[in-house]
């Protein structure tokens, strides 16, 4: 059976995290999973793409965004779920924020599931500017602004379903031959 390939770009670990645990949630079939930072094998020898990618200053990290660039015309024949990490996904439900559907749009995809998840406030770990940003960020949305909490806001539940969802997509394209 050929893999279900996930690929992530991560800059502090979450949304790599999440790529793993996905992984874990999909362990019934064959998964690679591959750092976006390294180009992957073609990816046309997979069965599905997952990509799992989290935003900075209102864009997905270059690596991912190369990615679907490049891949666009595959991607159009491959079945493909995208999970969008970011901390305004917090305020949401798991349904396709403005990142993700910018990112969608962009690129002309057509995901059978697409997930805005909400990663980790980790201000010990941010440069100063960036820790200003963030506080002023925070500050605005209601979040703390302390510059100094680490909140995991990741709903993990939320992560299972959108894997129950992948499974069963999979299942159904199996079962049609
Ligand atoms: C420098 C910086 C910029 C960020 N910009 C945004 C943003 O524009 N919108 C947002 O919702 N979250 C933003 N975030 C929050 C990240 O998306 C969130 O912390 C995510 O969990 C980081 O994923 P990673 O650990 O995989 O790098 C930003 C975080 C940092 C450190």
């Amino acid at each position: 059976m050929k893999p279900i390939l996930i690929l992530y770009a991560s800059r502090d670990g979450q949304a790599q995290r999440i790529a793993q645990t996905l992984a874990v949630h999909l362990n019934t079939w064959p998964v690679q999973l591959c750092n976006l930072k390294t180009p992957p094998a073609p990816i046309t020898s997979s069965t599905a793409i997952i990509v799992v990618a989290s935003v900075r200053y209102g864009q997905h990290h270059p690596e991912a965004l190369q990615f679907f660039r490049q891949n666009a015309k595959q991607l159009a024949h491959m079945p493909l779920a995208i999970a969008s990490v970011s901390l305004s996904a917090r305020k949401g439900d798991g349904s396709p924020n403005s990142y993700l559907k910018k990112l969608i749009h962009q690129y002309q995809l057509a995901p059978f599931a697409a997930l805005s998840i909400a990663g980790k406030l980790n201000y010990p770990r941010y440069g100063w500017l960036d820790k200003q940003i963030i506080r002023l960020i925070m500050r605005m949305t209601g979040g703390p602004s302390d510059g100094i909490s680490c909140i995991e806001y990741t709903d993990w539940p939320q992560l299972t379903a959108f894997a129950q969802k992948i499974t069963a997509h999979l299942r159904q394209d199996n079962a049609d031959g």
